[in-house]
């Protein structure tokens, strides 16, 4: 396909995306009804499409309209590509720009321009300070592929070593001592030996930092009560030698947690919702949450938030503390975590928890702010007893 093809691609998907089809499915969807398309064209649409739905608001304001079409004339503009030789209506390439459309469309300001919605402007900038302009504009942009290394399998040399032979080439970050930054080869790594054997997981660099900083040790009881996919109950038994429990309110997130221990070497007990017994010396809460922290990875979560969600989710990781507190055992530890960037659903949270709990103190407290090495993460470590 051409350039041009691709982008008359990405407008008919995001289209779909516009009308309320969620954009995997779209892109999904478009794939299969154009078997013509090689990977490299399958890739670079993916990459359209995402960095549209990123930067939705500034680019229909700089392409005059929030259609596809619109959209992709906005990223033309602002990344400064030929847009008569994409839009020349030739082969497969989108019409020429009618003389309303080249007319139409604005530099972006404000909100619109850090593709932050309205509604939340003020909150974002409460949250982050003189460093909110600069979260959102890395929002705007491609997330880093990242991959944790199982130091039960293998350390980063042989790992490297590993994918290097399958064509993934890798540097090791700074934010953890067990991630690789993905330089080459990304998208093989799913069907690499090194993924398949175990001895790397796909997973974001300051997610691995967050397991870096609990207090783990050796014959620990580890209890991760919103487990999900068990990123971090995988991450957290790679480090230390213990007994690790997993539980989710929704215990389908679950499933596919015993095929990756298995693959990790790892042993991780389920437990099913509501039925967690006992008490564990260390209870990690990733809680649900915005997502802010990561909405280059899930463009869509930020323009879906509304303030009545947010408020929700603020209520659901309040009763989340407080459930899981009576799990910890005394002197254990309540780690509580959210891959946000906004201080409701953080420092919040925690202040509001130690306000009514007075036999518990925090330890430690850590924003990691989105960049090049992973995305945005909040961990707060609690102890009482
Ligand atoms: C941020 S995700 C967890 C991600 C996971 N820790 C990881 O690293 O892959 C939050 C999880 O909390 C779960 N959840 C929501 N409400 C819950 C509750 N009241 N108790 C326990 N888990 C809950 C959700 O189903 C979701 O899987």
């Amino acid at each position: 396909m051409t350039p041009a093809a691709r982008i008359q691609a990405a407008i008919e998907i995001l289209d779909r995306v516009l009308d309320g089809e969620a954009a995997e499915k779209a892109l999904t969807g478009w794939a299969r009804r154009s078997r013509f398309a090689g990977s490299k064209d399958r890739a670079a649409i993916r990459d359209h499409v995402f960095d549209a739905i990123r930067c939705k608001r500034s680019f229909a304001a700089r392409g005059g309209a929030m259609t596809g079409r619109g959209l992709m004339i906005g990223l033309a503009r602002a990344q400064e590509l030929d847009t008569d030789a994409l839009f020349s209506g030739e082969g497969h390439a989108p019409a020429p720009l009618s003389e309303a459309e080249a007319a139409a469309g604005h530099a972006p300001e404000g909100a619109e321009a850090l593709d932050i919605p309205d509604w939340l402007e003020q909150t974002f900038r409460d949250s982050l300070g003189d460093q909110a302009e600069a979260v959102a504009a890395v929002l705007q942009s491609r997330a880093p592929v990242m991959l944790r290394v199982n130091r039960r399998k293998a350390d980063i040399a042989q790992a490297q070593t590993s994918l290097s032979g399958e064509g993934i080439e890798t540097r090791p970050a700074e934010i953890s001592d067990t991630a690789l930054l993905v330089t080459e080869g990304a998208r093989k790594v799913s069907n690499s030996a090194a993924f398949k054997s175990g001895l790397v997981e796909l997973q974001d660099g300051a997610s691995q930092a967050v397991v870096d900083a609990l207090p783990l040790a050796d014959g620990m009881r580890v209890l991760d009560y919103c487990a999900g996919g068990g990123g971090k109950t995988l991450a957290m038994a790679g480090r230390a030698q213990g007994r690790f429990f997993a539980h989710d309110a929704n215990a389908g997130r679950l499933v596919d947690l015993p095929a990756r221990a298995k693959r990790a070497g790892v042993k991780v007990q389920l437990l099913e919702p509501g039925k967690v017994e006992g008490q564990f010396d260390l209870v990690l809460c990733d809680v649900p949450c915005s997502g802010s922290g990561s909405w280059r990875r899930a463009p869509d979560g930020k323009w879906r938030l509304s303030a009545e969600n947010l408020s929700e989710l603020n209520g659901i990781q309040q009763s989340i503390l407080e459930e899981a507190c009576g799990f910890v055992a005394p002197g254990g530890v309540l780690a509580y975590a959210t891959c946000s960037v906004l201080s409701c659903e953080n420092g919040a949270q925690v202040d509001g928890f130690l306000s009514r709990h007075a036999e518990w103190r925090e330890t430690l407290r850590k924003q990691w702010l989105p960049g090049p090495e992973g995305d945005g993460f909040f961990l707060s470590v609690l102890t009482h007893g």
